[in-house]
């Protein structure tokens, strides 16, 4: 399988720029035939949650012309990262996974169960109350969006529920870069699957990012680890190794359910 991920740069409140660099990141990323092409979080707006009103994707309308129809043309899966999104009906604004199947089917929408008070997204935002899970030609796939990396148990509900590959899509900022290295290296072998994390680079107002996009197997082994670079990173898992490593070592029949 064959993964494009998309280590955007994102101009803040400028939705216009920024779906004009979506699209041709999609097109860029058809020239090496990838089966997944994954986007970093709010990639149409950046953090402008106080101009949402303005700049949002109103009911996502836009996010869904542009992925579903490019999936569908090019027989590709999206996973949208996420878009700041406004609910026309109820005002509600979220920060919003979309996911498309090859066929341009939407087979999840996803909104951040954990919001990020260091980013005031808890003034701004609705919480999602619903986990992120699809399949992927017969793989459950379990997604979370940036500061849901630091919760474990949500990872645990997951892998739970069937998930092999975990997608994580971020805004996670240069200052806190090692936490992120050393929680998505823990998150795969703790829970022995592939993580893929995704982040943005760049600078917004006056906080930058590091980019350091991350593919890690189930294993641990770090397949990939991006520059601070804007580009397409594109890495083949075998998905194979996830059952053969939970063979190996069976953490999940043995853990103590009856205790924790
Ligand atoms: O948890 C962190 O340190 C970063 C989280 C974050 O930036 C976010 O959720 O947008």
């Amino acid at each position: 399988m064959k993964l494009a991920l998309v280590q955007m740069d994102v101009q803040i409140g400028e939705p216009e720029k920024n779906y004009q660099k979506a699209q041709h990141f999609l097109k860029e990323a058809m020239a090496q035939n990838p089966d997944m092409i994954i986007f970093p979080e709010m990639w149409n707006t950046g953090y402008a949650l106080e101009q949402a009103d303005e700049v949002a994707d109103i009911d996502g309308k836009r996010t869904r012309e542009l992925f579903s129809e490019f999936a569908k043309q090019h027989h590709v899966t999206i996973v949208g990262g996420s878009v700041l999104y406004k609910d026309s009906q109820s005002g509600d604004v979220t920060n919003t996974m979309l996911v498309f199947d090859e066929k341009g089917n939407e087979v999840i929408r996803y909104d951040k169960l954990h919001l990020f008070r260091l980013m005031d997204e808890h003034l701004y935002l609705k919480a999602g109350n619903a986990f992120g899970l699809f399949d992927y030609k017969g793989t459950t796939v379990g997604t979370m969006i940036c500061y849901d990396l630091r919760f474990p148990f949500l990872f645990r509900k997951l892998v739970g529920s069937g998930a092999k590959l975990l997608i994580n899509t971020a805004q996670w900022p240069s200052a806190r870069v090692d936490h992120w290295r050393t929680l998505v290296i823990s998150r795969a072998i703790e829970n022995q699957s592939y993580m893929i994390a995704v982040n943005r680079c760049g600078t917004s107002r006056d906080t930058a990012f590091p980019g350091n996009s991350m593919v890690v197997d189930p294993w641990g082994e770090v397949l990939l680890e991006g520059d601070s670079n804007e580009q397409i990173y594109f890495v083949d898992i075998d998905l194979a190794k996830v059952d053969a490593i939970r063979k190996r070592i069976p953490v999940f029949d043995d853990q103590r359910f009856d205790l924790y």
